[in-house]
């Protein structure tokens, strides 16, 4: 597996990617980080594949206008309103990215054994080609990337505490993408994705 440019905009076929480490400071960083953990309603959701019913190994949340339930991987979530902080981060992402969000899905992963398996944020709802923001929080986590079709297309890059990384163009179409497991001692980490329910 190689590893992805941890820097600015990532050339890839099928997809767009760009990944900013510093998109916000480490003091930002560390107060959303600490204000999320303590004051958000942390899930342990159950999914369903193919019937059967499993424990998802990272807790959830979901917020986002009201009326936009989202449904993914079996399941249905309602949304909480936005606070205020997550407000403002959606806008500064908005800025940035000229793209609008929606909602926003947190996952919130304990330790090194939580994870979240391959998978494309393809769901009906967010429309052909959906634009995720995907912000990182807390320990450094592998991310993975691997095309459907094209087997030797195969990458990892380190998502970093504060960095934003943008998944947009047919990404969601043609490639899937993880968290996986690590053996290593890991700290928590939180990663919000911000998608458009259309
Ligand atoms: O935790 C991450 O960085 C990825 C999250 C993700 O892929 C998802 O929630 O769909
Ligand atoms: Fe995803």
């Amino acid at each position: 597996m190689q590893d992805l440019k941890q820097s600015g905009s990532i050339i890839l076929p099928d997809a767009k990617l760009h990944y900013n480490p510093d998109f916000l400071s480490t003091r930002e960083a560390d107060s959303l980080f600490h204000n999320l953990l303590h004051s958000v309603s942390w899930k342990e959701d159950s999914i369903r594949i193919f019937g059967k019913t499993y424990m998802q190994p990272r807790l959830t949340a979901l917020f986002g206008e009201e009326g936009k339930s989202y449904s993914y991987s079996g399941i249905q979530m309602d949304p909480i309103p936005f606070t205020r902080e997550l407000a403002d981060l959606k806008t500064r992402i908005e800025t940035s990215s000229g793209e609008r969000f929606t909602t926003c899905l947190l996952n919130l992963y304990r330790d090194g054994n939580d994870s979240n398996g391959w998978h494309a944020d393809n769901e009906k709802e967010l429309g052909k080609h959906p634009f995720i923001a995907s912000v990182s929080l807390g320990a450094t986590r592998i991310f993975h990337i691997k095309h459907r079709q094209d087997k030797k297309l195969r990458f990892r890059m380190q998502l970093l505490h504060g960095s934003l990384l943008l998944m947009g163009g047919p990404m969601q179409e043609f490639w899937l993408h993880q968290i996986p497991k690590s053996r290593q001692p890991l700290g928590k980490r939180i990663n919000l994705t911000f998608r458009k329910i259309i």
